[in-house]
């Protein structure tokens, strides 16, 4: 059915069909396990993973006009303008067919939060929150080994402060909607996913 139309008109009806897409959204400190417990619900429940940091780094990569910019954003631990970050979460969101998206690391302040809501025009079904201390988070960082240019000491810092400065009163925003879900991530990998599934088991197994 999709196909009679032209290209411009299929985009438009796959834009206006995101806000019945459902989404969870995962929120917690830097280093708290959200890509890895990602990875794991990805492979049991089915659902698309949109990480808005992979999606900003690979921007970089690709040589986009934005690159440079969003390069020393991400530097200096800040947070990238919602447009650009709002754009490339709506496009993966388009171009996939899944309807169940995990979005992670988003939204980062009260702005990503307005920015995407005003495009996507639902709330997440809950927002998932990885509760684990500064110092056990640092070590993760600092054992990740995966290369990025933010792992640092002095780049880790900065990003424990904007997270507490601008992400946090997102959490507290969801939370006093009664959507916030805590997990404890401060166990090993394993054990943390054994508390996700309980929370994912209403999504159902992956479909065959
Ligand atoms: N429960 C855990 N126990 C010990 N190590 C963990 C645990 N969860 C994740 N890790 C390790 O910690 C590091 C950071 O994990 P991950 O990349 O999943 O964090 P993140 O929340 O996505 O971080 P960021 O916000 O920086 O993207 C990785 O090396 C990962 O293997
Ligand atoms: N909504 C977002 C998400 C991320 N960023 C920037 O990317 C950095 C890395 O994010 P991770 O989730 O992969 O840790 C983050 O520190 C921000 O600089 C952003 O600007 N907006
Ligand atoms: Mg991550």
């Amino acid at each position: 059915m999709l196909q009679c139309l032209s290209p411009s008109r299929r985009m438009v009806l796959r834009i206006s069909w995101l806000g019945r897409k459902l989404q969870l959204y995962l929120f917690c400190g830097p280093g708290s396990g959200k890509g890895t417990q990602c990875s794991n619900i990805v492979e049991h429940f089915g659902f698309t993973h949109l990480s808005a940091g992979e999606l900003l780094r690979s921007e970089i990569k690709s040589g986009s006009e934005n690159g440079t910019m969003i390069d020393s954003i991400i530097k200096e631990g800040k947070i990238v303008p919602s447009e650009i970050t709002v754009k490339l979460l709506q496009e993966a969101m388009v171009k996939s067919e899944n309807d169940k998206f995990l979005i992670d690391g988003f939204p980062r302040n009260q702005e990503n939060r307005l920015s995407f809501e005003n495009v996507i025009k639902i709330s997440p079904e809950f927002v998932l929150f990885f509760d684990c201390s500064e110092e056990e988070m640092v070590r993760r960082l600092l054992g990740r080994n995966q290369g990025r240019a933010d792992d640092n000491v002095e780049t880790i810092r900065k990003r424990f402060r904007v997270f507490e400065e601008s992400s946090l009163p997102v959490v507290q925003y969801y939370d006093s909607k009664g959507k916030v879900k805590k997990i404890n991530a401060a166990k090993p990998i394993l054990e943390v996913f054994e508390d996700v599934k309980t929370i994912f088991q209403s999504y159902g197994p992956k479909a065959a």
